[in-house]
């Protein structure tokens, strides 16, 4: 089926800003609550959020096979279970309610009244129940700045890195959508030179900068999903802020990896731009050598060009650009990461959240955490009120955005924002 919804010239009877992360190539799915308290999945476009529930009460989406109520929905785990070629049809039937030439809608004032909300009447929630969550380490200048830092210079990527897409499970009780903020974790540390750990508020809270794939269910217990099929279980990517206590982290990860360092918070934005929306801006990934397992060998473009940019604004401030990196510079795909998921029989299901792992590229200014922009806090970052960083303040907000670009079409996920608030619990 073609995806008609990614016509680059179709326009919009519904206003679209230049530069606007949302035009009708766009229509992403997440989930809102209105004023009147009711919650819905919707869609957007320009400054306006779209009731998919109500569109289809109305009969928008007649001729589509869905049940009555899967947009009646507090998250999308529902329809994301209906499968691509059923998110396909509902995103090609958006594009043509809101084509500049389809007047049904356009031209009748009660059901336009009934669907659409301008966007700040709305607040959004997570999209998805999300059940599992698993953060992957597939940056190779991630992986080689930080065993540059914390273990071997000479030996910085780990032996089993260039075989297998390496990932850790994460926690998926702290994850949260844009605009909550979080608050300063306390733990364990060992200070440096000390062999006896300390007790408090850690002094090293960072972000990492990174995307997410929502994936549907589909393969059994003991059964694969492979390479070639991968992309399919894959609805669609979000941004991700994965708050990391770096000196929480160096005490106790060892052996077993993160813990209690990176589950106190992680943050996504809360429109899901799907897979078909991102097809124009396939592009390569890094040639990859030693040539990896055939399970997790595939032929043709398996990136995504996507423009990533991190800003933190201390309070009362102006915001600061302190980073700039590309989706494509990752080293394993989503596919190979899904992959290799499931390679030993371990099922995915609906709604299930899979961090990129942090986006780091070869230019300084494109690594994707302070930790690696600051090296290890060595070098300070000069803040727009005159104060320096080497990690988050209290009080300091950071935003991750993310954009593709090409030279019919700009669409991008909107943001990720959240505030960083002092520790409160007692120690
Ligand atoms: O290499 C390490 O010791 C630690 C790495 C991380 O903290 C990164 C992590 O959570 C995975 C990633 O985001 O790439
Ligand atoms: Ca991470
Ligand atoms: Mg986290």
């Amino acid at each position: 089926m073609i995806i008609t919804a990614n016509d680059p010239k179709r326009t919009s009877w519904l206003e679209v800003m230049p530069n606007c992360d949302f035009p009708i190539q766009n229509i992403p799915f997440g989930v809102f609550i209105t004023k009147e308290d009711v919650i819905t999945i919707g869609t957007r476009i320009g400054d306006f959020a779209i009731d998919m529930n109500a569109l289809q009460q109305l009969g928008y989406f007649d001729g589509i096979e869905l049940t009555d109520s899967v947009f009646l929905q507090d998250t999308l785990n529902d329809f994301i279970s209906c499968g691509k070629k059923t998110w396909r049809e509902v995103r090609n039937r958006i594009a043509e309610i809101f084509d500049n030439n389809t007047p049904t809608l356009r031209d009748n004032e009660k059901h336009r009244d009934a669907v659409i909300f301008a966007i700040e009447d709305i607040e959004m929630q997570l999209p998805v129940l999300i059940g599992d969550y698993t953060d992957f380490y597939s940056s190779r200048e991630h992986a080689t700045n930080v065993g540059t830092m914390f273990r071997d210079p000479n030996n910085a990527l780990l032996p089993n890195w260039l075989h297998i897409p390496v990932g850790y499970h994460g926690r998926s009780s702290t994850i949260i959508p844009s605009g909550i903020n979080i608050k300063r974790p306390v733990g364990q540390t060992l200070p440096k030179g000390e062999t006896v750990p300390v007790f408090g508020p850690s002094k090293r809270v960072d972000f990492e900068l990174e995307t997410a794939f929502i994936t549907t269910d589909g393969n059994l217990m003991g059964e694969n999903i492979p390479i070639d099929h991968a992309e399919d279980f894959i609805f669609g990517m979000v941004l991700l802020n994965d708050w990391s206590a770096r000196d929480i982290q160096t005490w106790e990860y060892v052996p077993l990896g993160p813990f209690l360092a990176k589950n106190f918070a992680t943050s996504i934005s809360p429109w899901i731009v799907t897979l078909d929306a991102l097809e124009p801006f396939r592009t390569a990934s890094p040639k990859q050598d030693p040539t990896p397992f055939p399970y997790l060998q595939q032929t043709g473009d398996h990136a995504f060009d996507i423009n990533l940019e991190v800003y933190i604004q201390p309070e009362e401030s102006e915001a600061k650009l302190v980073c700039k990196s590309n989706f494509k510079y990752l080293y394993w795909t989503m596919s190979q990461q899904l992959a290799h998921h499931t390679i030993n029989g371990c099922r995915v299901n609906s709604g299930d959240l899979m961090g990129s792992g942090t986006i780091s590229g070869s230019e300084p200014s494109s690594f994707g955490s302070m930790l690696e922009l600051t090296w290890a806090g060595k070098n300070p970052i000069q803040m727009p009120d005159n104060t320096t960083r080497t990690f988050i303040n209290d009080n300091d907000t950071v935003t991750m955005k993310g954009f593709c670009k090409n030279e019919n079409v700009r669409l991008g996920f909107g943001e990720v924002t959240s505030k960083l608030l002092a520790a409160t619990v007692k120690y």
